[in-house]
């Protein structure tokens, strides 16, 4: 009863609730293209004619500060917040404006909240399991027996998020940046095209910090991946290349050292994390 209390209070839709996925085509250009795209609320516009191209397998930070509309972009990204205007693209292919939540996640769009949603009873193993894509309903991902296919594949995403000897206990024992990855990976048993990740060292230690460069650094090539993250010296050690987002709109992009010398980004800072720019 309470892992189904636990899954319907979490924000992710699971890939197999979802319709099956259909390829994404990446042949003639990126793997996300938002155009133009504007949303307001109450009048107030969070974004503004955004304009936004992520290559396939590339690993890109967007930073800015509070209120820029990182988060907005992410929910629009994955169907929780429709746009009043523009376009959102995954591949070539697919319009996700026209798409709801579990069908975009079906797509292959895998979102990792701040805070981690693991199920805490459950063992790390026992998670990932649950995290897998598969034509099955939840009760039978529980008890079937695995295929040696599945315990591959499960055993493969332990070694990446580095838990293969914490494999057998429960998530709730975990530290805060074990749970963190533990949640990455229940994203990467979906086989997610575009992860989208959000500030996912705030509350680490350093040597998780560098651990999770590692992660992140790791998958990018194999997945798409778009960090948001406010603390800076992280995206300098992870970037390559850098959005800007500022009142909606991208202000800036480029390599870190473009980006945090460039005057406009270094007013916008100015009295709010100027300090984290220049430490990075
Ligand atoms: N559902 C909503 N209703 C009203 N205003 C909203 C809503 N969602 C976001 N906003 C406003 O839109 C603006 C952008 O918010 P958003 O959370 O996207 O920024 P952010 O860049 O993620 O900020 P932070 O770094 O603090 O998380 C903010 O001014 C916020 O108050």
């Amino acid at each position: 009863m309470n892992l189904i209390k636990e899954m319907a209070s979490r924000d992710r839709v699971f890939d197999f609730m979802a319709p099956a996925r259909s390829p994404v085509d990446v042949r003639h250009g990126p793997i996300l293209y938002l155009e133009d795209v504007s949303v307001s609320f109450d009048g107030f516009r969070a974004i503004n004619d955004l304009n936004l191209t992520i290559d396939d397998g590339e690993l890109r930070c967007i930073i800015g500060p509070n209120g820029a509309g990182k988060t907005t972009m992410m929910d629009i990204i994955t169907g929780k917040t429709r746009p009043d205007h523009g376009s959102v693209w995954f591949g070539s292919r697919h319009d996700l404006l026209t798409m709801n939540e579990p069908q975009i996640a079906s797509l292959g769009i895998g979102r990792k909240f701040q805070k981690p949603t693991t199920f805490e009873a459950l063992t790390v193993f026992e998670n990932l399991e649950l995290a897998m894509a598969a034509d099955k309903r939840i009760w039978p991902t529980l008890t079937a027996r695995l295929s040696g296919e599945a315990r591959d594949r499960i055993d493969e995403v332990l070694a990446t998020i580095g838990l293969a000897a914490h494999r057998d206990r429960p998530a709730g024992i975990l530290s805060h940046g074990q749970k963190q990855w533990l949640e990455i990976g229940m994203l990467l048993m979906q086989r997610p095209r575009l992860l989208l990740v959000d500030e996912p060292v705030a509350g680490m230690t350093e040597q998780e910090m560098e651990r999770t460069a590692e992660l992140l650094t790791g998958l990018a090539g194999q997945q798409s991946v778009v960090v948001v993250e406010h603390d800076m010296g992280f995206v300098r050690s992870i970037a390559r290349t850098v959005t800007v987002l500022h009142q909606g709109s991208v202000l800036a992009e480029g390599s870190m050292d473009q980006v945090s010398s460039d005057p406009k980004v270094v007013e916008v800072y100015l009295g709010t994390e100027s300090d984290n720019m220049e430490d990075a």
